[in-house]
């Protein structure tokens, strides 16, 4: 962990408000969720939140996403509590932008930009740091004439970390002329992964996708021994690590990806899509779902119509629910401890094998509950492939 980049934990920590539109029909708990995870956006990005301003709307306003009412509201907040930035659930237009800069006099993020700066902060790797340079640049590209930048500049801190600030302001051409070229050094590393790619083509490819944080690099640790970055927050990994595994003498390729979100970034996504080229090429998929997350149905559905987005929707899945150890039935409040999780686990268990041919498993990465019937299934799915693909190849029996 010691070599991962994390964020200065000594330097004051930026104070945020939230602000989120609940739209006709969209449930309480629909609202807290996504409030919830932008909140853990900002935990992740460095900064914490102080408080949260919802506005019930048919639909965001043009000019300032929120009615100006609330935007008064919130003004007045921001300059009594001196709050440092107000983070918007949505991705803002250049406009709704501009407008309530104006207004607010202070910095203002979209959910967009608050992922591509976790993103900046987290990459490691020469494409990594390439994507999502060229993500941002895209970003920044319509939102040049934005009032902060000019005030917090020189202090950094959240939303201001990556490409060179003073550029972007400086020069629109220039900013073309970088996006051309990151284009064209994205273009190489493409070739070079595709080279490599090519070189290993004899294995089976097995690719670990799935929502952030559900425990996939946990799961990548466990079965190839290998030492990827785990941690509780929300994109611990941005680049694709591939292990070569072992399971009874049959080798295999298993690959960690980068963890999807609901609202992804346009650009984002453009530009991890040869990140995303191990999915999209692997094939089988493991879609881990942390079934102990209060959403996690929802967090199912994203991952699927993300790998629809890639093409990859077709693929041998396997879903493999973990984090049993963790789940709890929030209805069940008066069974007592050992009936409500096998109980209400088993519910869903049934239900769920009724509605999906899809082989699934329920496992607990941390605690290693099921994990011999999970790497079984996964013998069994990689042999019946190899045994396709290569059916005289005699190594493997
Ligand atoms: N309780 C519980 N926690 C788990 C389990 N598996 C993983 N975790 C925790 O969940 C958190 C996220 O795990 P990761 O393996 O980093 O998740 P990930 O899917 O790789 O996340 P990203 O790379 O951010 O997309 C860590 O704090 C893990 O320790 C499990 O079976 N039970
Ligand atoms: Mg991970």
């Amino acid at each position: 962990m010691g070599k991962e980049k994390t964020y200065d934990t000594a330097v004051k920590q930026e104070r945020a408000v939230l602000v989120g539109v609940i739209r006709p029909g969209e449930k309480p708990e629909e609202t807290k969720e996504y409030l919830d995870e932008l909140t853990f956006l900002v935990d992740t990005a460095g900064g914490v939140v102080d408080n949260i301003f919802t506005q019930k709307m048919l639909k965001p306003d043009r000019g300032t996403f929120v009615g100006t009412g609330k935007l008064e509201e919130i003004r007045a907040y921001v300059k009594s509590e001196e709050i440092d930035m107000v983070v918007f659930d949505d991705e803002l237009s250049p406009s709704q932008l501009r407008n309530i800069e104006r207004e607010l006099e202070v910095k203002v993020l979209d959910r967009s930009n608050l992922i591509l700066d976790i993103f900046a902060g987290r990459a490691q790797t020469s494409q990594a740091k390439t994507q999502v340079e060229l993500a941002q640049l895209q970003y920044l590209l319509p939102r040049l004439t934005r009032l902060w930048t000019h005030l917090e500049r020189q202090k950094g801190g959240i939303g201001m970390r990556g490409p060179g600030e003073t550029q972007i302001e400086s020069d629109r051409r220039m900013i073309l002329e970088k996006i051309s070229l990151l284009k064209g050094r994205l273009k190489l590393i493409d070739k070079q992964n595709e080279t490599q790619r090519k070189n290993r083509t004899e294995l089976i490819r097995v690719a670990l996708v799935g929502y952030t944080n559900v425990g996939k690099s946990t799961i990548m640790n466990m079965i190839s021994k290998s030492e990827v970055f785990a941690e509780n927050k929300l994109f611990a990994t941005l680049d694709t690590t591939v292990r070569k595994v072992v399971i009874d003498n049959l080798p295999f390729l298993l690959s960690d990806t980068v963890g999807f979100i609901r609202k992804l970034p346009h650009h984002l996504v453009e530009c991890f899509k040869s990140t995303l080229d191990e999915v999209r090429e692997a094939d089988i998929l493991i879609h881990v779902v942390d079934v102990s997350h209060t959403s996690f149905e929802d967090q199912i559905r994203v991952v699927n119509e993300t790998l629809k987005d890639l093409g990859a929707r077709d693929k041998e899945t396997i879903v493999v629910f973990n984090k049993i150890d963790a789940y709890v039935n929030p209805e069940a409040d008066e069974m007592n401890e050992d009936e409500k999780v096998t109980l209400t686990l088993e519910d869903f268990k049934r239900s769920w094998m009724a509605q999906h041919n899809t082989p699934s498993l329920f496992i607990s990465a941390l605690h290693k509950e099921n994990l011999e019937e999970f790497k079984q299934l996964l013998y069994d799915k990689v042999v019946a492939l190899h045994t396709v693909r290569y059916p005289y190849d005699k190594l493997l029996y």
